[in-house]
């Protein structure tokens, strides 16, 4: 299987603070992925090369085939579907729902023309039903909770059909009810075989939906370990990861940690 991220000896540097070290990590197509550490761990960071929207210091970065740095990433960005608070932080609060979802397709955010193909519309409708926000369709972005953004963001990341799907701490934020409710439509989403590769990134076990596949755990910018989650998603490596004696726990394809 070809890779969709195939990452080589990557090191973010800026100043005299290494954000990411010698970062190697594959990613092929089909998986599912979390990405865990603690703050500051460097998951973001990470997350925004995926995206090719930043160029490592140092290192190969291959993103669906194409070598960033040799790219044009404004042709690259559409494949990939991107969804994060910083990206969220650039839509203006008068923007209808609708916009904010059928603005993807043209690689912007913010109302940019007066009018959209019909049939982009009507794939951001259907995004939006999916996610269970359907009804918020004409509703000013500002107005909606912290969990209907999240959806919203997320309808927006799949609105180009992207390849590479990439999810920065999608249930970050959320009351319980609204976590739940996201991580059920996120399974849904992941468990489609037609669904895009994907990575999420989180800082809680907890907030890892049932069906993720492979776990990359980072500790101060190093890889702690890669693969399968069975294999990554142990007391022993999560207690590296956070720096602190944690007892994991799996039940119904979710995950629990406590602090021992
Ligand atoms: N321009 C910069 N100069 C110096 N340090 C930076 C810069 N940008 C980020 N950092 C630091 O790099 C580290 C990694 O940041 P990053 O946002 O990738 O972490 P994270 O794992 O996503 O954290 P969180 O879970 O808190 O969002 C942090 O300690 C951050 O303070």
């Amino acid at each position: 299987m070809s890779d969709v991220l195939d990452l080589a000896g990557v090191t973010v540097t800026r100043g005299r603070t290494v954000l990411l070290a010698s970062v190697n990590w594959q990613v092929a197509a089909g998986e599912r992925w979390v990405v865990l550490g603690a703050n500051g761990a460097g998951k973001s960071t990470l997350l925004s090369i995926a995206a090719a929207r930043l160029h490592p210091s140092r290192g190969e970065v291959r993103i669906l085939g194409e070598t960033l740095g040799r790219v044009d990433v404004f042709e690259l960005r559409p494949r990939i579907g991107l969804a994060s608070n910083a990206l969220a932080q650039q839509v203006p609060g008068s923007e209808p729902v609708r916009d904010v979802v059928v603005t993807a397709a043209y690689g912007v955010t913010g109302r940019w023309n007066e009018s959209y193909a019909e049939d982009d519309l009507a794939r951001a409708a259907e995004l939006l039903g999916q996610m269970g926000v359907g009804k918020l369709a004409a509703r000013p972005y500002g107005t909606l909770s912290d969990g209907e953004r999240k959806r919203v963001q997320i309808a927006r990341a799949l609105m180009t059909d992207p390849e590479l799907l990439l999810l920065d701490e999608p249930a970050g934020g959320l009351d319980l009810g609204g976590r739940e409710d996201l991580l059920r439509r996120l399974t849904g989403l992941i468990e489609d075989p037609a669904a895009p590769t994907a990575v999420l990134v989180t800082h809680h076990v907890e907030e890892i939906p049932a069906g993720v596949t492979h776990a990359l755990l980072l500790r101060k910018g190093r890889v702690v370990a890669a693969g399968p989650v069975a294999d990554v998603l142990t007391s022993e490596q999560l207690s590296v990861t956070f720096g602190l004696p944690l007892s994991v726990s799996r039940r119904a394809g979710r995950f629990y940690a406590r602090a021992l």
